[in-house]
Parts: C-alpha cells; sequence; structure tokens
C-alpha cells in the first residue's frame, strides 16, 4: 500500500461546505486520507470548513489539487486505483472488491462527475436505490462506501473504548 492510510476520500469539485465538512470529519474520525479536486464552489480556508462544523481539521491527512489533471497526475505517481460514485454507474457497490490503497471519489452535489471522470476512473460505483428516487447525500453516500470498503479490507482503525463500554463514565 502506498500511503498509511488505508483508503482516500476524494472530493471532486465540492459545492457545498457543509456536506464536505462533514466528509472531512468522516475521514478524521476513520483515518482515511482526503484529497480536494478544486475548482471549489467556496473559498477552501480554515475559517470556512470550521463555520461548516469541522473541527477536526488538523486531524485529516489531507492533499489538494488544483484540477483534475493535476490530481490525476498525483495518482499516477501513488498507483492508486480511482473508484467513482455515480449515480449513472451500472455496478452495485457491495459486490465490489476493494483494496488497500482505493481512492473512493465523490461528484458535485449540483452535477456529479463530467464525463472525463468517468473515463478515467477504474470503476464507478453505484448504491442502489428504490426505484424512482435520484440520489443520496454525498456525505451519505461517501459514508456508507468507505464503511463497506474499510470492512472489506479489515481497515477500520482499532481506537480503544472511552471507559468500561457499559455506559455513561463517571464524572
Ligand atoms: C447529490 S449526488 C449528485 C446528483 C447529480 N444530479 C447526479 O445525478 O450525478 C452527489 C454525489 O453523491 C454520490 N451519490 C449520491 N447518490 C449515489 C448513488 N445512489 N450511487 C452512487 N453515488 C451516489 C455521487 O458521487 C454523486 O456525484
Amino acid at each position: 500500500m502506498p500511503d498509511a492510510s488505508p483508503l482516500c476520500l476524494a472530493l471532486f469539485q465540492p459545492d457545498i461546505p457543509q456536506n464536505a465538512g462533514t466528509m472531512l470529519r468522516l475521514c478524521a474520525c476513520l483515518g482515511v486520507e482526503a484529497a480536494l479536486i478544486e475548482p471549489a464552489a467556496f473559498p477552501l480556508t480554515e475559517r470556512h470548513f470550521r463555520r461548516a462544523g469541522l473541527d477536526y481539521l488538523d486531524q485529516v491527512m489531507m492533499t489538494r489539487h488544483l484540477s483534475f489533471a493535476a490530481f490525476e497526475q498525483w495518482r499516477a505517481t501513488k498507483g492508486r486505483r480511482l473508484l467513482l460514485l455515480s449515480t449513472r454507474a451500472s455496478q452495485p457497490y457491495p459486490a465490489f472488491a476493494f483494496q488497500p490503497g482505493d481512492i473512493v471519489m465523490v461528484g458535485r452535489e449540483s452535477a456529479g462527475a463530467p464525463d472525463e471522470v468517468h473515463r478515467a476512473a477504474d470503476a464507478r460505483l453505484r448504491i442502489p436505490l428504490r426505484a424512482g428516487l435520484r440520489s443520496l447525500n454525498v456525505a451519505v453516500a461517501a459514508g456508507m462506501v468507505l464503511g463497506e470498503a474499510l470492512r472489506q479490507i479489515d481497515g477500520f482503525p482499532r481506537g480503544e473504548v472511552i471507559g468500561n463500554g457499559t455506559g455513561p463514565s463517571q464524572a
């Protein structure tokens, strides 16, 4: 595996700071690396993320890429697979075999990811939904698929239990 982190979550040109903040918090808590592909629809500053409720920013292993082309150059140096979550994909994610080092990418809230990104991906994965319903919130989609990927590769953090695990700790 190329890096210390078992997986990477890539945010393609995020539109909504609250969603980006939720996904970066997810990355911090699960020990998943994050990649931000610019331009975003909001300034990628610490102030904006903190206002969106992300107070774990210093715990996120994050790379920023000025364009998709720059991200692709970086990815080529790492030799990592790109797995795009897309409402246009036909392959359901629960049947996909994830590997350590995989990069799971989510698209924009407004428009998903463009054809160029679909073509570049090693796999395009779909979360099956009930007929007639369009899509999930992007952070929910990211959480579902990262959870399955971490389960498959046994990549969840081995965190300490706070207290004795039976209930609220004594003050
Ligand atoms: C709100 S959705 C994008 C909606 C956009 N109109 C489209 O159809 O692509 C934002 C992102 O969440 C992810 N997503 C949401 N629902 C999904 C699903 N059922 N399967 C795969 N990815 C999904 C995708 O990465 C998508 O680009």
